[in-house]
């Protein structure tokens, strides 16, 4: 689409792209993170988009459960070929973005990269990084990495699987002892890997050390059958994602040699001596590690979305605001605006703090490698709550982007059904959100109570401000916004510690104190999360040094933000004083005037999002508008449509109709 022929464009876009008053490109390059980045992911996508082999030969939709993990895995193996050709300077990492929708509902190498590559670098040492790394980064072997069984994903210190130390052979013995034990859910496993890292109780010398990561051999490199003692398969059909095959893995008494035990943080030595790690999460890291991935890849979901749904609210026209006047675009509606400027707003805010979640992980990385794990509660605890909120907020905002499309967001064609269950599944995937945002609130209660202690976390340093819960400030800034988001968080977890120290005071074991006020930790830990994404989007927005037009626009989206998520949960903010009746009622005020001011730039921001129709892959999200054209030439897809009486016709109605004559 030649986005500069506007002949080939709906009327109301056009009209809507004259409005614009910002840089479109100089908010691009602040989405990708820099020019070069644009420039690096436009390259990308251009390669991709211009090759034949990633297109379908029919729409997913109607292909065959085989079919479509068949021709994902084409697909997959081609991108994975064309990225291996590309010339140097490659770094998956930083182009992660640039793939998204190119590959429809998983895709059987996803998890190879994200977890299988991940864990051999960040878990393996040196010897095995030389044995592992190289063939895994060329796609020699395939992995995934298996942790979940059928009888515990949350709870890791649960599972069953055992790795037994035999020191005469010098080899662990893989086994699942019961059907609990299986291994359940890893993507690719089914059908798709050689080789997999897995998750099991270290036994050695009588003594169960816990879970540890280990590189199994699953099935033989040449012919791909599953090695004796293991059993594979696939889980079968999933709300969503159905072109990954996510798999089981049985054991029977397995054996690998004791240099597959991935050694990096802990070891067993020849004899079976156990040398614990610095310190006993560390081989949670890959977890970790792709929580702070999922917060990007968040906001990329939503990025889609809310193109869609901004684009096609712009061409919709529906009902009347002026009474016998023609039917305006429905974008015109308040309440639509309500529904998706504030999901444009939510965009930024997880750009902004899933950067610098990244760069907190840069440092304690770096600090890791000079043997300091100071820092490591501190990156759980923001790496838990941030992927939990950006799950639930992306999931959310996805959906209130369906539901903004009315009937049409429902057809698979409007990609909106497939962006919803390919985001929703990040609420469970990588820790539940709930139990996540459980780690969050034991980490604010046990700051909260080491208060006066330094501990170096910049991110509860506000716990020891006892003094703001008194004062609530009349001034209503962007940064007297974040200041109430800060003391109500403050506030709550002032209020939860207090509870269960009641509860414990009255006898209660902690345990059951900490069960019994569950429900207020979450919200504790909710408004700690959702104060430190506010802070990010405050600062990164007031020290960005952008033109005047760019600036304005996401003050503005800022402001939405700070002002929609008060309204939300406005409760919390004036029990705790930090704002009075009546500066709600001020605020949900402007918040409107807000979506009024947005609203001639919605377009124009979602087009900054710069995602070729290609890869939005939808009729209602395209450049052009040509919403109802694309409708209908996707409905004549339709296996249904190939006769005008179908053989089921013959078979079953008729027969109905007939039987009463
Ligand atoms: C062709 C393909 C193209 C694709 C291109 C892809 C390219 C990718 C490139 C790069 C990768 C980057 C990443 C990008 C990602 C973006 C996309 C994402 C797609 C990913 C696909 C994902 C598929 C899904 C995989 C999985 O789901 S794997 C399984 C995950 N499972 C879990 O997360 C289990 C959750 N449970 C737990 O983590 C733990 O059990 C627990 C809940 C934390 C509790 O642990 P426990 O040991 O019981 O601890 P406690 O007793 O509660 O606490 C003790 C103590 O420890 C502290 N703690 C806990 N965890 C940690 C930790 N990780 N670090 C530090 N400390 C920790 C805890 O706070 C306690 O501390 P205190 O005692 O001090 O209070
Ligand atoms: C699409 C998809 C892909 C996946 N890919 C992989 C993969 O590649 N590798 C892999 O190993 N796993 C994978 N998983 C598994 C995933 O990690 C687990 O499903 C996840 O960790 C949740 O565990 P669970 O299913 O056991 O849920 P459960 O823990 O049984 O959760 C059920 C309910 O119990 C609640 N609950 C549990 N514990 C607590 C608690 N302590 N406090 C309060 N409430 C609690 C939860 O909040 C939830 O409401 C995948 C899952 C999905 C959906």
């Amino acid at each position: 689409m030649d986005k500069n022929n506007e002949r080939e464009c709906n009327e109301d876009l056009i009209r809507e792209r004259r409005k614009c008053n910002f840089n479109i490109e100089e908010l691009t390059n602040i989405v990708d993170g820099g020019k070069a980045r644009t420039a690096r992911r436009r390259e990308i996508q251009r390669l991709l988009i211009n090759d034949p082999e990633f297109l379908d030969e029919i729409p997913q939709d109607y292909m065959s459960h085989e079919d479509r993990y068949s021709n994902e895995l084409r697909k997959s193996a081609h991108l994975m070929q064309k990225l291996a050709d590309q010339e140097s300077g490659h770094d998956i990492h930083q182009d992660i973005g640039a793939l998204t929708g190119i590959l429809k509902d998983g895709n059987p190498l996803m998890v190879h990269l994200s977890m299988f590559i991940p864990a051999i670098l960040g878990q393996a040492n040196s010897e095995q990084q030389e044995k592992w790394l190289g063939r895994s980064l060329r796609n020699e072997i395939i992995g995934t990495y298996a942790q979940t069984e059928l009888g515990h994903g949350t709870f890791v210190r649960g599972l069953e699987t055992r790795a037994t130390y035999d020191p005469t052979v010098e080899e662990f013995v893989l086994h699942t002892p019961t059907i609990t034990a299986t291994k359940w859910w890893p993507g690719g496993l089914g059908k798709t890997c050689n080789y997999c890292v897995v998750m099991a109780q270290l036994y050695t010398q009588g003594r169960c050390y816990g879970p540890h990561p280990f590189i199994v051999q699953l099935r033989d490199e040449e012919t791909h059958r599953s090695l004796p003692g293991i059993t594979l398969g696939e889980i079968g059909p999933r709300l969503g994602l159905n072109s990954n095959d996510n798999g089981f893995l049985k054991f029977e008494n397995h054996r690998i040699p004791r240099t597959n035990m991935l050694m990096k943080h802990s070891q067993v030595l020849k004899d079976g001596t156990y040398v614990k790690p610095l310190h006993n999460k560390l081989s949670y890291g890959t977890m970790m590690l792709v929580r702070v991935g999922i917060v990007g890849a968040c906001s990329r979901s939503l990025q889609y979305a809310v193109t869609i749904a901004t684009r096609y609210s712009a061409v919709r026209h529906q009902s009347e605001i002026v009474p016998g006047q023609p039917e305006p675009q429905i974008l015109d509606y308040q309440t639509q605006q309500y529904k998706v400027i504030p999901q444009i707003a939510s965009v930024f805010a997880l750009i902004f703090s899933a950067r610098s979640l990244s760069k907190i992980q840069s440092s304690v990385t770096a600090k890791l490698k000079d043997g300091n794990t100071d820092l490591l509660p501190e990156l759980h605890s923001l790496s838990s709550g941030l992927k939990a909120l950006s799950s639930s907020d992306a999931s959310w905002g996805v959906e209130v982007c369906r539901l903004a499309c009315g009937g049409h967001g429902y057809l698979a064609s409007s990609n909106l059904p497939r962006t919803y269950t390919g985001t929703t599944c990040a609420i469970t995937y990588e820790g539940e959100n709930t139990v996540l945002l459980l780690q969050v609130a034991r980490y604010l209660i046990k700051s909260y109570r080491s208060i006066g202690k330094e501990t170096g976390a910049s991110s509860v340093s506000y716990l020891a401000d006892q003094t703001s819960l008194a004062s609530s400030s009349s001034s209503f800034s962007n940064k007297a916004l974040v200041q109430a988001f800060k003391l109500s968080a403050l506030s709550l977890v002032a209020e939860a510690e207090a509870r269960l120290q009641k509860l414990c005071d009255m006898g209660q074991e902690f345990y059951h104190a900490w069960n019994y006020c569950s429900v207020l930790l979450l919200k504790c830990a909710e408004a700690h999360t959702r104060y430190y994404i506010c802070e990010k989007y405050e600062q990164t927005v007031d020290s960005l040094k952008a033109s005047e037009g760019v600036k304005n626009v996401l003050q503005s989206l800022c402001r939405l933000y700070l002002i929609y998520h008060i309204t939300l949960t406005h409760g919390d903010f004036l029990k705790c004083g930090a704002l009075t009746p009546r500066n709600i009622a001020v605020l949900e005020g402007e918040m409107c005037d807000l979506l009024a001011v947005l609203r001639p730039q919605a377009v124009s921001i979602v087009d900054a999002f710069d995602i070729p129709d290609e890869l939005l892959g939808s009729t209602l999200g395209c450049w052009d508008g040509n919403v109802y054209q694309r409708l209908y030439d996707e409905a004549l897809k339709s296996p249904l449509n190939k006769t005008d009486v179908p053989d089921a016709y013959y078979k079953y109605l008729l027969p109905l109709m007939k039987s009463s004559l």
